[in-house]
Protein backbone atom coordinates (compact mmCIF):
# COMPACT_ATOMS: atom_id res chain seq x y z
CA UNK A 1 0.00 0.00 0.00
CA UNK A 2 1.26 3.46 -0.82
CA UNK A 3 0.78 6.39 0.76
CA UNK A 4 1.69 9.99 0.76
CA UNK A 5 5.15 11.14 2.77
CA UNK A 6 4.71 14.51 2.27
CA UNK A 7 3.05 16.46 5.67
CA UNK A 8 -0.03 17.48 4.91
CA UNK A 9 0.28 20.77 7.39
CA UNK A 10 3.07 22.66 6.42
CA UNK A 11 4.14 26.49 7.45
CA UNK A 12 2.41 27.42 4.07
CA UNK A 13 -1.18 25.58 5.39
CA UNK A 14 -1.32 25.81 8.83
CA UNK A 15 -4.11 29.41 10.19
CA UNK A 16 -2.67 32.40 8.22
CA UNK A 17 -3.52 34.00 11.43
CA UNK A 18 -0.50 32.35 13.44
CA UNK A 19 1.78 33.31 10.50
CA UNK A 20 0.90 37.19 10.46
CA UNK A 21 1.62 38.57 14.12
CA UNK A 22 5.15 38.95 15.96
CA UNK A 23 6.00 38.75 19.14
CA UNK A 24 9.83 40.63 19.15
CA UNK A 25 10.24 40.88 23.22
CA UNK A 26 10.17 36.85 22.85
CA UNK A 27 11.20 36.58 19.34
CA UNK A 28 14.59 36.87 16.83
CA UNK A 29 16.40 38.96 19.67
CA UNK A 30 15.81 35.64 21.89
CA UNK A 31 16.75 33.15 19.44
CA UNK A 32 20.05 35.02 18.40
CA UNK A 33 20.87 35.51 22.31
CA UNK A 34 20.32 31.93 22.79
CA UNK A 35 22.58 31.12 19.64
CA UNK A 36 24.96 33.28 21.53
CA UNK A 37 24.82 31.89 24.94
CA UNK A 38 25.26 27.86 23.43
CA UNK A 39 28.29 29.45 21.38
CA UNK A 40 29.53 30.70 24.78
CA UNK A 41 28.60 27.64 26.48
CA UNK A 42 31.40 25.26 24.08
CA UNK A 43 33.30 27.70 24.09
CA UNK A 44 33.85 30.45 26.68
CA UNK A 45 35.98 32.73 25.34
CA UNK A 46 34.78 32.74 21.92
CA UNK A 47 32.80 36.16 22.53
CA UNK A 48 34.34 39.75 23.56
CA UNK A 49 31.62 39.71 26.90
CA UNK A 50 30.78 37.63 29.79
CA UNK A 51 27.30 37.06 29.78
CA UNK A 52 24.32 37.68 28.35
CA UNK A 53 22.25 40.09 29.80
CA UNK A 54 18.39 39.64 29.09
CA UNK A 55 16.46 43.48 28.79
CA UNK A 56 14.31 42.54 26.07
CA UNK A 57 11.79 41.09 28.87
CA UNK A 58 10.38 41.98 32.13
CA UNK A 59 11.61 39.20 33.86
CA UNK A 60 12.81 40.26 37.31
CA UNK A 61 14.11 36.85 38.83
CA UNK A 62 15.82 36.32 35.80
CA UNK A 63 18.03 39.42 36.15
CA UNK A 64 18.34 38.70 39.86
CA UNK A 65 15.50 39.92 42.02
CA UNK A 66 15.03 37.69 44.72
CA UNK A 67 11.29 36.02 45.65
CA UNK A 68 10.27 37.37 48.25
CA UNK A 69 9.92 35.28 51.40
CA UNK A 70 6.76 35.47 52.81
CA UNK A 71 5.09 34.27 49.12
CA UNK A 72 7.16 31.46 49.00
CA UNK A 73 6.42 30.01 52.18
CA UNK A 74 3.09 30.25 51.91
CA UNK A 75 3.48 28.71 48.32
CA UNK A 76 5.63 26.25 50.21
CA UNK A 77 2.87 25.20 52.92
CA UNK A 78 0.24 25.67 50.74
CA UNK A 79 1.99 22.79 48.70
CA UNK A 80 3.16 20.53 51.73
CA UNK A 81 -0.11 20.83 54.32
CA UNK A 82 1.20 18.55 56.20
CA UNK A 83 4.19 20.64 57.39
CA UNK A 84 1.47 22.94 58.72
CA UNK A 85 0.40 20.40 61.74
CA UNK A 86 4.48 19.32 62.16
CA UNK A 87 6.79 20.70 65.03
CA UNK A 88 9.38 21.69 62.74
CA UNK A 89 7.19 24.26 60.58
CA UNK A 90 7.58 26.61 63.53
CA UNK A 91 11.38 27.44 63.43
CA UNK A 92 11.03 27.04 59.52
CA UNK A 93 8.25 29.40 58.51
CA UNK A 94 7.08 32.70 59.93
CA UNK A 95 3.52 32.27 61.98
CA UNK A 96 1.86 34.44 59.73
CA UNK A 97 2.92 32.32 56.50
CA UNK A 98 1.54 29.23 58.44
CA UNK A 99 -1.42 31.35 59.56
CA UNK A 100 -2.38 32.16 55.77
CA UNK A 101 -1.54 28.78 54.26
CA UNK A 102 -3.72 27.33 56.77
CA UNK A 103 -6.63 29.74 55.74
CA UNK A 104 -5.75 29.24 51.86
CA UNK A 105 -5.67 25.18 51.85
CA UNK A 106 -9.04 25.34 54.25
CA UNK A 107 -10.71 26.91 51.37
CA UNK A 108 -8.95 24.98 48.62
CA UNK A 109 -11.71 22.16 47.05
CA UNK A 110 -9.95 18.72 48.82
CA UNK A 111 -7.53 21.26 51.24
CA UNK A 112 -5.13 19.86 48.15
CA UNK A 113 -3.07 22.23 45.50
CA UNK A 114 -3.05 19.55 42.78
CA UNK A 115 -6.79 19.52 42.30
CA UNK A 116 -9.00 21.22 39.58
CA UNK A 117 -10.66 24.35 40.77
CA UNK A 118 -13.85 26.69 39.59
CA UNK A 119 -12.98 27.65 36.37
CA UNK A 120 -13.02 31.36 37.61
CA UNK A 121 -10.72 30.77 40.68
CA UNK A 122 -11.13 29.71 44.42
CA UNK A 123 -13.64 31.72 45.81
CA UNK A 124 -12.06 32.71 49.27
CA UNK A 125 -9.21 33.74 46.55
CA UNK A 126 -11.29 36.04 44.53
CA UNK A 127 -12.61 37.42 47.67
CA UNK A 128 -9.47 38.61 48.94
CA UNK A 129 -8.69 39.90 45.38
CA UNK A 130 -11.86 42.20 45.75
CA UNK A 131 -10.99 42.96 49.26
CA UNK A 132 -7.70 44.35 47.90
CA UNK A 133 -9.66 46.70 44.95
CA UNK A 134 -11.92 47.96 47.45
CA UNK A 135 -8.96 48.98 49.77
CA UNK A 136 -7.40 49.91 47.39
CA UNK A 137 -9.95 52.24 45.54
CA UNK A 138 -12.34 53.06 48.16
CA UNK A 139 -15.35 51.80 46.10
CA UNK A 140 -16.58 48.09 46.32
CA UNK A 141 -15.32 45.08 44.28
CA UNK A 142 -17.17 41.97 44.39
CA UNK A 143 -15.30 38.43 44.23
CA UNK A 144 -18.07 37.34 41.33
CA UNK A 145 -16.81 40.00 39.27
CA UNK A 146 -12.75 38.38 39.66
CA UNK A 147 -11.61 36.07 36.91
CA UNK A 148 -8.74 34.72 38.30
CA UNK A 149 -6.03 33.86 35.02
CA UNK A 150 -2.91 32.45 34.23
CA UNK A 151 -1.29 35.55 34.15
CA UNK A 152 -2.64 38.80 32.67
CA UNK A 153 -2.38 37.50 28.83
CA UNK A 154 -4.45 34.64 29.42
CA UNK A 155 -7.38 37.18 30.59
CA UNK A 156 -6.53 40.03 27.92
CA UNK A 157 -6.82 37.01 25.44
CA UNK A 158 -10.12 35.93 26.68
CA UNK A 159 -11.83 39.42 26.77
CA UNK A 160 -10.96 39.53 23.61
CA UNK A 161 -12.44 36.52 21.95
CA UNK A 162 -15.72 37.38 23.78
CA UNK A 163 -15.52 40.68 21.88
CA UNK A 164 -14.27 39.83 18.74
CA UNK A 165 -17.02 38.67 16.29
CA UNK A 166 -15.05 39.02 13.03
CA UNK A 167 -12.83 41.28 10.88
CA UNK A 168 -15.48 44.03 11.29
CA UNK A 169 -14.98 44.81 15.00
CA UNK A 170 -12.22 46.88 15.60
CA UNK A 171 -10.18 47.52 18.77
CA UNK A 172 -8.66 51.20 19.71
CA UNK A 173 -4.82 50.24 21.11
CA UNK A 174 -2.64 52.61 21.40
CA UNK A 175 0.91 53.18 19.29
CA UNK A 176 3.46 52.16 20.45
CA UNK A 177 1.61 49.14 21.96
CA UNK A 178 2.55 45.95 24.10
CA UNK A 179 2.18 43.17 21.44
CA UNK A 180 -0.02 41.15 23.43
CA UNK A 181 -2.60 43.29 21.76
CA UNK A 182 -2.02 42.95 17.94
CA UNK A 183 -1.00 39.35 18.49
CA UNK A 184 -4.39 38.66 19.80
CA UNK A 185 -6.72 40.70 18.15
CA UNK A 186 -5.09 38.95 14.79
CA UNK A 187 -5.30 35.29 16.18
CA UNK A 188 -9.18 36.23 17.29
CA UNK A 189 -9.81 37.52 13.50
CA UNK A 190 -10.57 41.32 14.46
CA UNK A 191 -9.32 44.53 13.05
CA UNK A 192 -6.59 46.73 15.47
CA UNK A 193 -7.94 50.56 15.87
CA UNK A 194 -4.32 52.25 16.33
CA UNK A 195 -4.29 55.34 17.75
CA UNK A 196 -0.76 57.04 18.41
CA UNK A 197 0.71 58.23 21.84
CA UNK A 198 2.41 61.66 21.23
CA UNK A 199 5.92 61.29 22.00
CA UNK A 200 7.03 65.29 22.28
CA UNK A 201 4.64 65.38 25.26
CA UNK A 202 5.81 62.26 27.14
CA UNK A 203 4.38 59.81 25.46
CA UNK A 204 0.90 61.40 26.70
CA UNK A 205 -2.91 60.57 25.29
CA UNK A 206 -4.28 62.93 23.15
CA UNK A 207 -8.17 62.44 22.90
CA UNK A 208 -8.62 63.93 19.54
CA UNK A 209 -6.55 61.77 18.00
CA UNK A 210 -8.32 58.69 20.24
CA UNK A 211 -11.55 60.56 18.67
CA UNK A 212 -10.05 60.56 14.79
CA UNK A 213 -8.96 57.40 14.74
CA UNK A 214 -12.64 56.09 16.33
CA UNK A 215 -14.71 58.32 13.63
CA UNK A 216 -11.74 56.68 10.51
CA UNK A 217 -12.51 53.12 11.70
CA UNK A 218 -16.42 53.87 11.25
CA UNK A 219 -16.60 55.16 8.33
CA UNK A 220 -14.41 51.82 7.34
CA UNK A 221 -17.39 50.29 7.98
CA UNK A 222 -15.58 48.48 11.09
CA UNK A 223 -17.90 48.82 14.70
CA UNK A 224 -15.43 50.06 17.30
CA UNK A 225 -16.22 47.55 20.58
CA UNK A 226 -13.13 48.65 23.10
CA UNK A 227 -10.12 50.85 23.68
CA UNK A 228 -7.31 49.08 25.08
CA UNK A 229 -5.15 51.71 27.47
CA UNK A 230 -2.16 50.30 29.31
CA UNK A 231 -1.56 53.22 32.35
CA UNK A 232 1.69 52.75 33.93
CA UNK A 233 2.47 52.01 29.85
CA UNK A 234 4.92 49.62 28.18
CA UNK A 235 6.72 50.14 26.57
CA UNK A 236 6.76 53.90 26.97
CA UNK A 237 6.50 54.11 31.16
CA UNK A 238 4.72 57.27 31.31
CA UNK A 239 2.14 57.46 34.05
CA UNK A 240 -1.25 58.98 32.86
CA UNK A 241 -3.36 62.09 34.69
CA UNK A 242 -5.96 62.19 36.41
CA UNK A 243 -7.32 64.85 34.12
CA UNK A 244 -6.35 62.16 30.44
CA UNK A 245 -8.33 59.63 32.73
CA UNK A 246 -11.19 61.45 32.91
CA UNK A 247 -11.47 62.55 29.32
CA UNK A 248 -10.98 58.47 28.22
CA UNK A 249 -14.06 57.53 30.77
CA UNK A 250 -16.13 60.19 29.40
CA UNK A 251 -15.06 59.39 25.64
CA UNK A 252 -15.63 55.73 25.91
CA UNK A 253 -18.78 56.00 27.89
CA UNK A 254 -20.01 58.79 25.57
CA UNK A 255 -19.24 56.08 22.20
CA UNK A 256 -20.17 52.88 23.76
CA UNK A 257 -16.89 51.66 24.42
CA UNK A 258 -15.37 49.21 26.92
CA UNK A 259 -12.31 50.07 28.75
CA UNK A 260 -10.13 47.62 28.79
CA UNK A 261 -7.91 48.89 31.13
CA UNK A 262 -4.35 47.19 31.38
CA UNK A 263 -3.04 48.33 34.86
CA UNK A 264 -0.45 45.50 35.52
CA UNK A 265 2.19 48.27 36.17
CA UNK A 266 -0.27 49.76 38.62
CA UNK A 267 2.48 49.68 41.68
CA UNK A 268 5.56 50.94 38.85
CA UNK A 269 4.87 54.82 39.42
CA UNK A 270 8.63 56.34 40.06
CA UNK A 271 7.96 60.12 39.84
CA UNK A 272 6.13 62.08 42.77
CA UNK A 273 3.70 64.22 41.12
CA UNK A 274 1.99 60.95 39.43
CA UNK A 275 -0.28 58.17 41.17
CA UNK A 276 -1.67 55.47 39.75
CA UNK A 277 -5.74 55.25 39.38
CA UNK A 278 -7.55 52.37 38.37
CA UNK A 279 -10.35 52.97 35.93
CA UNK A 280 -13.17 51.90 37.69
CA UNK A 281 -11.95 54.41 40.46
CA UNK A 282 -12.18 57.44 38.19
CA UNK A 283 -15.51 56.39 36.94
CA UNK A 284 -17.01 56.11 39.88
CA UNK A 285 -15.41 59.51 41.56
CA UNK A 286 -17.27 60.87 38.47
CA UNK A 287 -20.46 59.52 39.38
CA UNK A 288 -20.53 56.47 36.76
CA UNK A 289 -21.75 53.43 37.54
CA UNK A 290 -22.08 49.47 35.99
CA UNK A 291 -25.25 51.20 34.46
CA UNK A 292 -22.91 53.62 32.64
CA UNK A 293 -19.77 51.97 31.53
CA UNK A 294 -18.16 48.62 31.22
CA UNK A 295 -14.03 48.25 32.52
CA UNK A 296 -12.33 45.74 32.05
CA UNK A 297 -8.91 45.92 34.96
CA UNK A 298 -5.95 43.50 33.84
CA UNK A 299 -3.41 42.86 36.48
CA UNK A 300 -0.83 40.14 36.99
CA UNK A 301 1.64 39.00 39.92
CA UNK A 302 5.02 39.50 37.24
CA UNK A 303 5.03 42.95 37.94
CA UNK A 304 3.82 44.89 41.42
CA UNK A 305 2.02 45.11 44.35
CA UNK A 306 -0.68 48.22 45.03
CA UNK A 307 -0.68 47.91 48.94
CA UNK A 308 2.91 47.75 48.83
CA UNK A 309 3.64 50.94 47.06
CA UNK A 310 6.60 49.19 44.87
CA UNK A 311 8.26 48.82 42.02
CA UNK A 312 8.23 44.91 40.24
CA UNK A 313 8.14 43.93 43.94
CA UNK A 314 6.24 40.28 43.47
CA UNK A 315 8.20 39.62 39.95
CA UNK A 316 7.15 36.15 40.22
CA UNK A 317 6.45 36.25 36.33
CA UNK A 318 7.12 32.25 35.74
CA UNK A 319 3.91 31.89 38.41
CA UNK A 320 1.50 33.05 35.89
CA UNK A 321 -1.13 34.46 38.05
CA UNK A 322 -3.25 36.91 37.44
CA UNK A 323 -6.87 38.82 37.50
CA UNK A 324 -9.41 40.32 35.57
CA UNK A 325 -12.21 42.71 37.46
CA UNK A 326 -15.05 42.43 35.21
CA UNK A 327 -17.78 45.66 35.54
CA UNK A 328 -20.96 46.86 33.48
CA UNK A 329 -21.11 43.31 32.21
CA UNK A 330 -24.80 41.58 32.21
CA UNK A 331 -24.75 38.02 34.55
CA UNK A 332 -25.60 36.61 30.79
CA UNK A 333 -22.21 37.92 29.26
CA UNK A 334 -20.35 36.62 32.72
CA UNK A 335 -21.50 33.52 32.36
CA UNK A 336 -20.44 33.41 28.72
CA UNK A 337 -16.76 34.14 30.60
CA UNK A 338 -17.22 31.83 32.35
CA UNK A 339 -17.69 29.28 29.74
CA UNK A 340 -14.89 30.36 28.08
CA UNK A 341 -12.75 29.85 31.16
CA UNK A 342 -14.00 26.82 31.67
CA UNK A 343 -12.80 25.84 28.49
CA UNK A 344 -8.88 25.38 30.05
CA UNK A 345 -11.02 23.70 32.88
CA UNK A 346 -9.18 26.09 35.51
CA UNK A 347 -6.39 28.72 35.89
CA UNK A 348 -3.11 27.11 37.88
CA UNK A 349 -3.33 27.40 41.57
CA UNK A 350 0.06 28.53 42.74
CA UNK A 351 -1.03 31.61 40.19
CA UNK A 352 -4.51 32.09 41.99
CA UNK A 353 -2.59 31.91 45.71
CA UNK A 354 -0.10 34.26 44.75
CA UNK A 355 -2.87 36.92 43.11
CA UNK A 356 -4.53 36.33 46.27
CA UNK A 357 -1.31 37.15 48.34
CA UNK A 358 -0.55 40.36 46.39
CA UNK A 359 -3.63 41.61 46.41
CA UNK A 360 -3.79 40.95 50.68
CA UNK A 361 0.04 40.83 52.31
CA UNK A 362 1.11 40.97 55.54
CA UNK A 363 0.05 43.91 57.42
CA UNK A 364 0.89 45.95 60.16
CA UNK A 365 0.15 44.01 63.41
CA UNK A 366 1.10 40.89 61.38
CA UNK A 367 4.23 39.04 62.77
CA UNK A 368 5.41 39.03 58.93
CA UNK A 369 5.63 42.43 58.52
CA UNK A 370 8.58 43.83 59.23
CA UNK A 371 10.60 41.38 57.71
CA UNK A 372 8.56 41.89 54.52
CA UNK A 373 9.04 45.89 54.45
CA UNK A 374 12.59 45.44 55.13
CA UNK A 375 12.66 43.02 51.72
CA UNK A 376 10.33 45.30 50.37
CA UNK A 377 12.02 48.59 50.84
CA UNK A 378 15.57 47.30 49.67
CA UNK A 379 13.55 46.29 46.33
CA UNK A 380 11.72 49.32 45.66
CA UNK A 381 15.04 52.06 46.29
CA UNK A 382 17.05 49.86 43.99
CA UNK A 383 15.04 49.96 41.52
CA UNK A 384 14.66 53.93 41.39
CA UNK A 385 18.35 53.90 41.28
CA UNK A 386 18.40 51.50 38.12
CA UNK A 387 15.56 53.52 36.27
CA UNK A 388 17.70 56.34 37.02
CA UNK A 389 21.23 55.45 36.10
CA UNK A 390 19.88 53.39 32.95
CA UNK A 391 17.83 56.59 31.74
CA UNK A 392 21.28 58.83 32.51
CA UNK A 393 23.29 56.07 30.63
CA UNK A 394 20.68 56.40 27.39
CA UNK A 395 20.36 60.34 27.45
CA UNK A 396 24.20 60.42 27.52
CA UNK A 397 25.22 58.56 24.16
CA UNK A 398 25.25 60.74 20.97
CA UNK A 399 22.44 61.41 19.03
CA UNK A 400 20.31 58.90 21.76
CA UNK A 401 16.73 61.32 23.11
CA UNK A 402 15.14 59.11 26.28
CA UNK A 403 11.79 60.36 27.93
CA UNK A 404 11.95 60.78 31.87
CA UNK A 405 10.88 57.06 33.36
CA UNK A 406 7.74 57.95 34.95
CA UNK A 407 5.92 54.01 35.33
CA UNK A 408 6.53 50.93 34.27
CA UNK A 409 9.56 48.82 33.80
CA UNK A 410 11.14 49.87 30.43
CA UNK A 411 12.87 52.88 28.78
CA UNK A 412 11.85 53.57 25.19
CA UNK A 413 15.17 55.99 24.09
CA UNK A 414 14.74 57.39 20.96
CA UNK A 415 17.98 56.83 18.04
CA UNK A 416 18.58 59.16 15.60
CA UNK A 417 21.18 57.43 13.65
CA UNK A 418 23.91 58.52 10.53
CA UNK A 419 21.84 57.73 7.16
CA UNK A 420 24.95 55.45 6.30
CA UNK A 421 23.67 53.44 9.02
CA UNK A 422 19.94 53.11 7.43
CA UNK A 423 21.62 52.26 4.60
CA UNK A 424 23.76 49.48 5.63
CA UNK A 425 20.59 48.05 7.51
CA UNK A 426 18.61 47.99 4.07
CA UNK A 427 20.85 46.58 2.70
CA UNK A 428 21.22 43.56 5.21
CA UNK A 429 16.77 43.73 4.55
CA UNK A 430 16.58 44.69 8.16
CA UNK A 431 15.24 47.59 9.78
CA UNK A 432 17.26 50.33 11.43
CA UNK A 433 16.16 49.55 14.82
CA UNK A 434 16.81 45.95 14.02
CA UNK A 435 19.68 46.74 12.50
CA UNK A 436 21.36 48.18 15.62
CA UNK A 437 19.56 45.35 18.09
CA UNK A 438 21.49 42.61 16.41
CA UNK A 439 24.61 44.87 16.67
CA UNK A 440 24.35 45.71 19.69
CA UNK A 441 23.64 41.93 21.33
CA UNK A 442 27.10 40.31 19.21
CA UNK A 443 29.26 43.46 20.09
CA UNK A 444 28.14 43.38 23.87
CA UNK A 445 25.64 40.44 24.88
CA UNK A 446 23.29 42.87 25.92
CA UNK A 447 19.37 42.07 24.31
CA UNK A 448 16.83 44.96 23.97
CA UNK A 449 14.00 44.77 21.67
CA UNK A 450 13.90 46.53 18.86
CA UNK A 451 10.91 49.48 18.58
CA UNK A 452 9.39 47.94 15.78
CA UNK A 453 8.26 45.15 17.92
CA UNK A 454 5.98 47.25 19.75
CA UNK A 455 4.51 48.96 16.38
CA UNK A 456 6.60 52.60 16.56
CA UNK A 457 5.42 55.34 14.47
CA UNK A 458 6.37 54.53 11.00
CA UNK A 459 9.54 56.43 10.49
CA UNK A 460 11.26 56.30 14.03
CA UNK A 461 13.85 54.57 15.20
CA UNK A 462 13.88 52.97 19.06
CA UNK A 463 14.56 50.61 21.36
CA UNK A 464 13.20 48.79 24.43
CA UNK A 465 15.23 48.37 27.41
CA UNK A 466 13.71 46.82 31.15
CA UNK A 467 15.05 48.50 34.05
CA UNK A 468 15.29 45.18 35.81
CA UNK A 469 18.74 44.16 35.64
CA UNK A 470 19.94 44.55 39.60
CA UNK A 471 22.90 47.37 39.92
CA UNK A 472 26.13 45.10 39.50
CA UNK A 473 24.77 44.11 35.96
CA UNK A 474 23.82 47.38 34.98
CA UNK A 475 27.41 48.87 35.94
CA UNK A 476 28.59 46.15 34.26
CA UNK A 477 26.40 47.30 31.10
CA UNK A 478 26.51 51.13 30.58
CA UNK A 479 30.33 50.80 29.45
CA UNK A 480 29.82 48.55 27.21
CA UNK A 481 26.57 50.15 25.78
CA UNK A 482 28.40 53.46 25.85
CA UNK A 483 31.82 51.54 24.07
CA UNK A 484 29.15 49.77 21.45
CA UNK A 485 27.50 52.88 20.81
CA UNK A 486 30.58 55.39 20.04
CA UNK A 487 31.91 53.05 17.72
CA UNK A 488 28.37 52.39 15.97
CA UNK A 489 28.41 56.26 15.40
CA UNK A 490 31.86 56.47 14.10
CA UNK A 491 31.68 53.17 11.83
CA UNK A 492 28.48 55.00 10.35
CA UNK A 493 29.46 58.59 10.77
CA UNK A 494 30.31 59.25 7.41
CA UNK A 495 29.98 63.32 5.88
CA UNK A 496 26.23 62.40 6.52
CA UNK A 497 23.78 64.01 8.58
CA UNK A 498 21.67 61.98 11.04
CA UNK A 499 18.08 60.77 9.68
CA UNK A 500 16.40 62.47 12.80
CA UNK A 501 13.16 61.11 11.56
CA UNK A 502 12.93 58.57 8.54
CA UNK A 503 9.77 60.16 7.26
CA UNK A 504 11.43 63.17 6.09
C1 LIG B 1 1.40 45.87 29.48
C2 LIG B 1 1.43 44.41 29.79
N1 LIG B 1 0.28 43.74 29.87
C3 LIG B 1 0.25 42.43 30.14
C4 LIG B 1 1.41 41.73 30.35
C5 LIG B 1 1.33 40.26 30.60
O1 LIG B 1 1.49 39.96 31.93
P1 LIG B 1 1.44 38.44 32.46
O2 LIG B 1 2.83 38.04 32.72
O3 LIG B 1 0.63 38.51 33.70
O4 LIG B 1 0.76 37.63 31.42
C6 LIG B 1 2.64 42.38 30.29
C7 LIG B 1 3.90 41.64 30.49
O5 LIG B 1 4.99 42.13 30.27
C8 LIG B 1 2.65 43.75 29.98
O6 LIG B 1 3.80 44.43 29.88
Amino acid sequence: MSYNKTPSITAETINPKVKIFSYEPCGEIVRRAERLQQEMDENPDSLPFPEIIHCNLGNPQVLGQRPVTFFREVLSLCDNPALLDREEARALFSACAIKRARKIVNSIPGKETGGYTNSQGVKSLRQAVADGISARDGYPSKPDDIFLTDGASAAVNMMLQILIRSHEDGILCPLPEYPLYSASIILHGGTMVPYNLTEDRGWGLEIFEVKRCLEEARSAGLTVRAMVVINPGNPTGQVMSITNQEEIVEFCRKEGLVILADEVYQENVYVENKRFHSFKKVARSLGYDEKDLSIVSFHSVSMGNHLLKLSGFCGESGRRGGYMEITGFGDDVKGEIYKLASVTICPNIAGQILTSLIMDPPKLGNESFESFEAEKERIHSSFWKRAKTLGKAFSSLEGVSCNNIEGALYIFPRLHLPSLAIKAAKREGVSPDVFYTHRLLDATGIAVVPGSGFHQVSGTIHIRCTILPDEDKIAAMIPRLKGFHESFMNEFRGSEPYMNDLRR
